[in-house]
Order: C-alpha cells, then structure tokens, then sequence
C-alpha cells in the first residue's frame, strides 16, 4: 500500500500544500522546526485519525484557523481510495471515498502506518502504557475488531469505574448493577487479551528472525503477555472471560475500596525477553534497542501477513539514533518493498549506497521547495 498524494489545508504550519510522493523511500530533508515532523505527522492522522503527538486537535489546526482538513489519494493492490478528514477543535469527520463514516472502526485500516520515531527504542524500558499503546495502535489497524472492542471495553470501564467510586462514597448500593457491568466488561475485555496473545504470537514469529540476524543468532527474543490472570487460562476467549470474573467476585471489596477496576487490558503489560531473561530489567541498553527495532520491523510483515498489503513506514528521525549495523538491518527490510517517509536535518549521517533512488523534498517554513 502507498500514499501517492496528500493535500493538506491549515494543518499545523502547513496552510496550503499539495504533493505527490514516490512509491519508494521519500527523504524529507529541512533545519529544525520547518515542518517534517508536521508531515509525518499529518499521514500518521490521515491513517488513525488521531496524532502520536497530542489528543488535542486544537494543536493539529494552523494557529488563527478554525478547521483542517487532510485528503490522500491511497494506492492498494485492489484498487486506490481516497481518504479524507477534517479537524476542527471539537471533532473530526472522516469520509472514505467521499462517504462519511460514521464509525472510525470502519475509517481506521483503509492506510496502515508504521510510526518508528527515537521514542520507541523506549518500547522495551519506558512505562506500562507505552507497551499497551503500541499493542492498541498496531493491532487496532489490523483488526476492526480489536478497534471496536477497544471502543467498546473504554466506555463500559468508564462506566464501571464511576460506579465503584458511587459505591465507594455509598451514594450507590445495588451490587447487582456492578455484575452487570462486570460481565459486560469482562466480555471485551476476554476478546481483547485473547487477540492480544494470538497476534504478540504471531509478531514473536517475525521478529524472533529479525533479531537473531541483528544479534548475529547469539539471543532469542521472546513475548511474554503479563497479565493477573493465570497463564493457563488465556487460551480462549471463554476461559479468559471466566478467569476475569472471578478475579472481579474474588476482588470486589478491593474495588470498591479503590473505587476503580484493578484487572482487565489497561492493567496488562508486555514483556520482552532475551535468552529468557527479561531485557528492560537485565539487558543493556543496546539489547533494549535491538528487541525494540526487532518488534517495529516485525510489524512491517506482520501487518502485510494479516491485511494482505505492506504498510507504509513513516521514520521520524530514527537512522541518526541508530548505528550502522542496525541502520543496516532496517533498511535492508524497507528495500524495494515499504513506502518509507523518513525525516532527516542532513543525509550525512544516512548510509546512502542503501536507500536505493529516494526522493527528495526539501522543507522549507511549512513548504515544500519542490
Ligand atoms: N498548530 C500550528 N500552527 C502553526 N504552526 C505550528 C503549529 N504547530 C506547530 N507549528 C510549528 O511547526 C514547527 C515545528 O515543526 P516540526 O515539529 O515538523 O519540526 P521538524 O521540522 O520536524 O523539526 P526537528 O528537526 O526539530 O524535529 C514549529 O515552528 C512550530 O511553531
């Protein structure tokens, strides 16, 4: 899959631009603060509706404009499709082939990308929610199943966790109402963690074989789902419905003592282990890096495996994080086959002879100097 063309109008310092991209790896070269960020960032909302940097539209939107719009013609095998999205501080509208969409389960998935940016070699060492977004955003493009089950899980949490905090202050006392909800937590939840583990599995498939070849076959990597719930019973959707809702009758008191819900996906974790030792306590810094760059590289065929299509890979200032081996290792994987955006202030440190015939834009103050 590839974006051949995007116009932005009024999106973050870009107030008018339109341009076509190559199919192979795009270099967007400019000082700092000129806006290369920006457009990663704006393909990176065109895919997901929503931005890796903020939850705030009112940043996307150029300062003294009220809405911004985005529009990417998208190629795929089957034919292309054109996506559309307009911001506006409130709210978005997401149209497909100049439908509206009412759902953003049914919006999501039509452009997959992959995000790699310096903070994701953070993956294996950074905190909890690192983990569980990066399970959420990759597998949500994956699966509209995942995405609306998420959506689902987030508004009946909220829901459940109100509740307890009631039950807590005692200006609630029907426990009946908490089992309802309970069970209806449970029930997405149980799909969530069962896809969580089913697709961690098959990701561990592609990226055991990236990083024995950037280790040179001295280590193994390893997934490791880390739940509360026991090992065994995350075998199937039922079993892992049953485990939560005993773990709720078993913890009700705790609950409602804490007046929030203690187990379920938003508590989950994912471990990285390397020769069976867990890399963010026991490895180094660069044992970390390489399970973190085995995992996005991963994607990349996970992603082709589950949609049918590659993704389109948007770097955002990674080569220079990285050194040659291992710049190596990610180019070679892109060669030929992933439309690649990758961001850069100089191609001095970009290892040339690998980037086979990139196209150069130049970026300029929220313009493209073509
Ligand atoms: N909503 C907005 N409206 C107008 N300009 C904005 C808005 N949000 C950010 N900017 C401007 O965009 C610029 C930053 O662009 P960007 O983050 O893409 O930088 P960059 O080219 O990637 O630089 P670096 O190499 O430092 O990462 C800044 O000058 C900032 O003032």
């Amino acid at each position: 899959m590839r974006i051949d063309e995007l116009k932005l109008r009024n999106f973050r310092n870009y107030e008018r631009l339109d341009v076509a991209f190559a199919p192979g790896v795009n270099v967007l070269i400019g000082e700092n603060a000129q806006g290369k960020t920006n457009l990663l960032e704006a393909i990176y909302v065109l895919a997901l509706a929503r931005s890796h940097r903020t939850s705030n539209n009112r940043n996307l939107i150029t300062w003294e404009h009220k809405t911004a719009s985005l529009w990417g013609q998208i190629r795929r095998a089957t034919g292309s499709t054109q996506l559309e999205l307009r911001l506006n501080p409130s709210g978005k509208q997401a149209k497909v082939n100049h439908i509206e969409q009412a759902k953003l389960s049914t919006y999501v998935g039509q452009l997959n990308v992959i995000l790699f940016a310096p903070e994701d070699l953070k993956l294996v060492k950074g905190a909890p929610q690192v983990r569980r977004r990066f399970m959420d955003i990759e597998f949500g493009q994956m699966s509209n199943r995942y995405l609306y089950n998420v959506s689902q899980y987030r508004r009946i949490l909220k829901q459940r966790n109100a509740y307890l905090r009631q039950l807590h202050f005692q200006t609630a006392h029907d426990r009946v109402y908490l089992t309802v909800l309970s069970d209806q937590l449970a029930a997405y939840a149980a799909e969530i963690i069962f896809q969580r583990v089913q697709l961690l599995r098959r990701l561990q498939h592609w990226s055991q074989a990236l990083h024995a070849e950037i280790s040179q076959h001295r280590e193994e990597l390893q997934f490791r789902y880390s739940t509360a719930l026991p090992r065994e019973q995350l075998t199937s959707v039922d079993m892992i419905y049953q485990a939560l809702l005993q773990k709720f009758a078993d913890n009700q008191e705790k609950e409602i003592q804490q007046g929030t819900t203690l187990y379920g996906p938003q508590r989950d974790d994912l471990r990285f282990l390397v020769n069976g030792k867990d890399v963010a306590t026991f490895g180094s810094q660069g044992q970390q890096r390489t399970a973190a760059l085995a995992t996005k590289l991963a994607e990349i065929d996970l992603m082709k495996d589950e949609t049918g299509e590659y993704p389109v890979l948007l770097l955002d200032d990674v080569l220079s994080e990285l050194d040659d081996i291992r710049q190596t290792h990610l180019l070679t994987a892109i060669q030929n086959k992933v439309q690649t955006f990758l961001t850069t202030t100089s191609l001095s440190g970009v290892s040339a002879e690998l980037i086979h015939d990139p196209r150069l834009f130049h970026i300029h103050g929220g313009k493209i100097d073509q």
